[in-house]
This record gives structure tokens, C-alpha cells and sequence, in this order.
């Protein structure tokens, strides 16, 4: 009776990797190759997108599914990022989903002397209190580096969104579609820092950032 509603569930996961992925790229918010995507199964499984892979152009039924000690179970080779999504849903039960990109704005961001690397971006506005929170900054490793998952552990237990240094930003969602939304409203909210930087701009005070937190808590 549950494998096929769990198989009908899959593909429905599939699909919306698919075109969830394709929005992004078409988007620009991705180059290349660059990015993955996840999903979190009911039995603690994952839906992971294939390393090299355009998020343009995947091929659902070649998304690699993986079994909850990370095995291979079918379809492409997944993404050499496997061990950094892994740890981040190994600290957050809560997360069922995480994007990671290599978006401009936020790569930029990565990039700059003098970020606090507590929290890289201020609260500029309310959809970035609401959405990302404190962004801090995970020191630089080389793509696909098992260390960087060691790395981003200490991290995500509080944080459901970090920003690689020189690389990018890694969000987790209760659902793939808000994880998607948390990483264009980092995005946006680079681009606005760096539109920004130099103007001294009025961001949120602490106790509007407390008052946004206590109405919309985050995941
Ligand atoms: O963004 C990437 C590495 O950080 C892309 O790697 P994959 O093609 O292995 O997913
Ligand atoms: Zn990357």
C-alpha cells in the first residue's frame, strides 16, 4: 500500500528538483555546472542532484537517490557536495530540503575583507530577517572537501542559511520550494549590501529584527 504512494511522492519530488533547478539557472542564479540541489526522504534518504550537472537541464529520472547511510541506490553519481548536505541535515531534523549556489551577489559577498564572519550580511530588510537570519561565514575549502561538512556542522544546528568563503551560500528549508525562496532573499540582500556599501545605510534596528523574529520565527 505506502510504495507506490512513496514512489508517486519521489517523482513529484523529482520533478519539482527539476524545475525548481531550472528556475534558478534560467534565473542566473547559478552558472554552469555550479550548484545542487536535495531533498530529504521519509526514510531518512536523499534526493540528491548528479555531480556536473546543469540545475538548467536535469534529468529527473537521473537525479541520484541515495539510501540514509549515503549510499548510491540509483541514478547519476551524486554531487560532490553529498557530505556538506548531509551534515547540514544531520544538525537540522527540521530541514527537509537545501539549495546551494553559486549566486553573484552572495559569492561576492563571500569574497570581501572585513565580513564578520558571524554574520555576513546586516538585516537590511524584513524578507531577509524573515527568511535567512545571521549568515555567518564558513572558512574557504576546496569544493567537494569532506572537511567542509566538519566545517558547516558547528554552524548549522543555529543557522539554516552559511556562506562559503570564495564559494557560496548553502540554505536549508522545511520544503525544497523554501529553501529556494531563502536563497533569492540572500541573494537580493547581497546585491542590496553591495548596492549599498559606503552609503551607510539604515538598517533594521535590534528591536525591529526581535519583533520580525518573534512574529515569522525561522525553521
Ligand atoms: O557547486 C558545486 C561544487 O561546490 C558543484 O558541484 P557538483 O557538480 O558536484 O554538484
Ligand atoms: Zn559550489
Amino acid at each position: 500500500m505506502s510504495t507506490p504512494l512513496r514512489h508517486h511522492h519521489q517523482n513529484t519530488l523529482r520533478e519539482q528538483i527539476s524545475s525548481l533547478g531550472k528556475s534558478l539557472f534560467d534565473r542566473g542564479l547559478t552558472m554552469g555546472s555550479s550548484g545542487n540541489i536535495s531533498v530529504r526522504l521519509d526514510d531518512g534518504g536523499w534526493l540528491m542532484t548528479p555531480t556536473n550537472a546543469c540545475l538548467g537541464r536535469l534529468d529527473p529520472a537521473r537525479i541520484s537517490h541515495l539510501d540514509p547511510h549515503g549510499q548510491l541506490l540509483s541514478g547519476d553519481a551524486p554531487t560532490k557536495e553529498q557530505f556538506l548536505h548531509m551534515a547540514m541535515y544531520d544538525e537540522r531534523p527540521q530541514s527537509g530540503a537545501i539549495v546551494h549556489l553559486h549566486s553573484t551577489h552572495s559569492v561576492a559577498v563571500s569574497c570581501l575583507p572585513g565580513v564578520d564572519p558571524c554574520d555576513c550580511i546586516p538585516p537590511l530588510t524584513a524578507y531577509y530577517v524573515m527568511r535567512v537570519g545571521k549568515l555567518p561565514l564558513v572558512p574557504y575549502h576546496i569544493p567537494g572537501d569532506p572537511q567542509l561538512g566538519e566545517a558547516v556542522r558547528g554552524l548549522a544546528g543555529k543557522h539554516s542559511a552559511v556562506l562559503l568563503a570564495n564559494h557560496g551560500p548553502v540554505v536549508a528549508g522545511k520544503t525544497l520550494e523554501a529553501a529556494v525562496y531563502a536563497t533569492e532573499e540572500l541573494e537580493e540582500t547581497a546585491k542590496l549590501y553591495l548596492l549599498l556599501r559606503g552609503e551607510n545605510p539604515r538598517g533594521l534596528t535590534p528591536e525591529q529584527v526581535a519583533e520580525l523574529e518573534a512574529r515569522f520565527p525561522r525553521d
